[in-house]
């Protein structure tokens, strides 16, 4: 398996493109599933995620085509047409691969009244029951039956419009949810919704495809049910937790990059954090200027429901904040066992210790370069952060993490000066 080798002590200069959002990505592939017509996806990242979901709607019987194989460009065009559904059974072998299978089940119940999907299980950073996503279909009329290694859902005649009301804020269920109700029998209502840029995209996109929706954004979401949905074009927003992870990168090394296609809006909880630690953010005609000239000031974060701090960014805040000048509070409050890179940054020389959810991070003079591993994407991308500006070498094994969510991390990353490369090793 690939490892990707890191030089450290290289100051990151120059211009870095931002590419389109996977969480993003993962919601609008299946949205796909709820028309017969073409559905096409501009700014698609080139990710290991983008190509598995399309494997699963390919098995559903939607044609995906892909524009702009050209290597040299980020991102591609897809388009997607789920002219007839062929299966409403998620294959187990491809929803294992990935946690967001789990959004097939809105577009397919909405569409066909029927969707079996299996159980997707937990993963290195959480539990992560799907137990909303179930309430939330039930509350749209679907009766649904857990086996042991899938969930079957059916209704009636249709899905019929109702009142979701979420006991705590989850961006899946909401986008489940929303995507189920667009072509529901009548008005619903989901309370307590996330309010992610991502459901924005979602419902943006949907509404390009002809579904009534008003309140994305906000925490009360209103759909006026509509008996199809036509085909449309829309283009994937920007990465935001790319670009926050880019910023960390620039902001370690005490670089100055332009994140191109940046969207500041989306990630202001990360600026406020960036701008609080001693980084500079400016925005450009086309995205963001991050540039560090004095220390790292150490910051407390707690993660949170958007619009606070992401736990997405968490790992890579903290590894930026192991060379803080003093001590930073990190609390983890969404996911029970995010804390994975804790041990290998600690191989690199950083000063971190957990209490429960939270992590108290001593900032050091310096990381060492070391042979690390991490079992999550956030996790890997701290460690590429550490290692750009540890002493030495560092490899980071296991880069299908990576890969899952970072499009052609080490070409976006050498064009700005780093020395880093894929190797292949263990
Ligand atoms: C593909 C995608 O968009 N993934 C993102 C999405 O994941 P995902 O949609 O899985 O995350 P959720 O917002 O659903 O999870 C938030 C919390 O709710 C809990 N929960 C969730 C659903 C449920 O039915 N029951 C339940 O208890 C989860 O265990 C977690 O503790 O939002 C997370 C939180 O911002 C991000 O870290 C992920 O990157
Ligand atoms: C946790 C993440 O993704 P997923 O929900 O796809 O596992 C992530 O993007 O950091």
């Amino acid at each position: 398996m690939d490892k990707i080798v890191i030089r450290g002590g290289q100051s990151l200069k120059g211009r870095l493109q931002i590419s389109g959002a996977k969480n993003a990505a993962l919601t609008l592939i299946p949205a796909a599933l709820l028309t017969e017509e073409p559905l096409t996806l501009r700014n698609l990242p080139r990710l290991a995620d983008v190509d598995t979901f399309g494997h699963l709607v390919n098995q559903l019987g939607t044609s995906t085509e892909i524009e702009g194989k050209r290597p040299e460009v980020f991102g591609r065009v897809m388009t997607l047409k789920a002219g007839r559904i062929t299966s409403t059974t998620a294959p187990p072998d491809i929803t294992r691969k990935m946690r967001a299978s789990i959004l097939v089940l809105g577009p397919l119940l909405g569409r066909m009244g029927e969707a079996k999907v299996p159980l997707p299980g937990g993963c290195e950073i959480g539990a992560r029951p799907i137990d909303l996503h179930l309430k939330a279909m039930e509350a749209l009329g679907a009766e649904i039956d857990v086996g042991q290694s899938f969930v079957t859902a059916r209704t009636k005649n249709g899905l019929k419009g109702g009142r979701i009301d979420f006991p705590l804020v989850s961006v899946g269920a909401t986008e489940n949810a929303l995507m189920a109700a667009v072509l529901a029998q009548g008005d619903s209502e989901i309370v307590n919704a996330a309010r992610e840029p991502e459901i924005v995209d979602l419902a943006n996109c949907l509404i390009g495809m002809g579904a009534k929706i008003e309140g994305a954004g906000t925490d009360t979401i209103h759909i006026k049910g509509v008996p199809t949905l036509h085909g449309d074009t829309y283009r994937v927003m920007s990465d935001r937790i790319e670009a926050g992870s880019y910023a960390c990168a620039a902001a370690i090394t005490g670089g100055d990059v332009e994140l191109a296609g940046a969207a500041i809006e989306d990630f202001e909880a990360v600026v406020d954090k960036l701008r609080a630690a001693g980084v500079t953010l400016e925005p450009t005609e086309d995205g963001l200027r991050v540039t560090r000239d004095g220390p790292i000031e150490p910051v407390d974060i707690t993660t949170a429901p958007y619009p606070d701090f992401p736990t997405d960014m968490q790992a890579q805040m903290m590894a930026m904040l192991t060379l803080a000048r003093g001590s930073s509070v990190l609390t983890e409050t969404i996911f029970e066992n995010r804390y994975m890179h804790v041990g290998e940054l600690e191989r690199m020389g950083a000063d971190i210790q957990v209490s429960g959810r939270t992590a108290t991070v001593r900032g050091v003079s310096g990381l060492k370069g070391a042979a690390v591993m991490a079992t999550d994407l956030r996790a890997s991308m701290s460690l590429i952060i550490a290692g750009l500006a540890a002493e030495g070498t560092t490899e980071v094994l296991r880069v299908q993490h990576l890969d899952r969510g970072y499009e052609r991390l080490e070409e976006k990353l050498s064009a700005v000066g780093a020395d880093i490369q894929r190797a292949s090793g263990d």
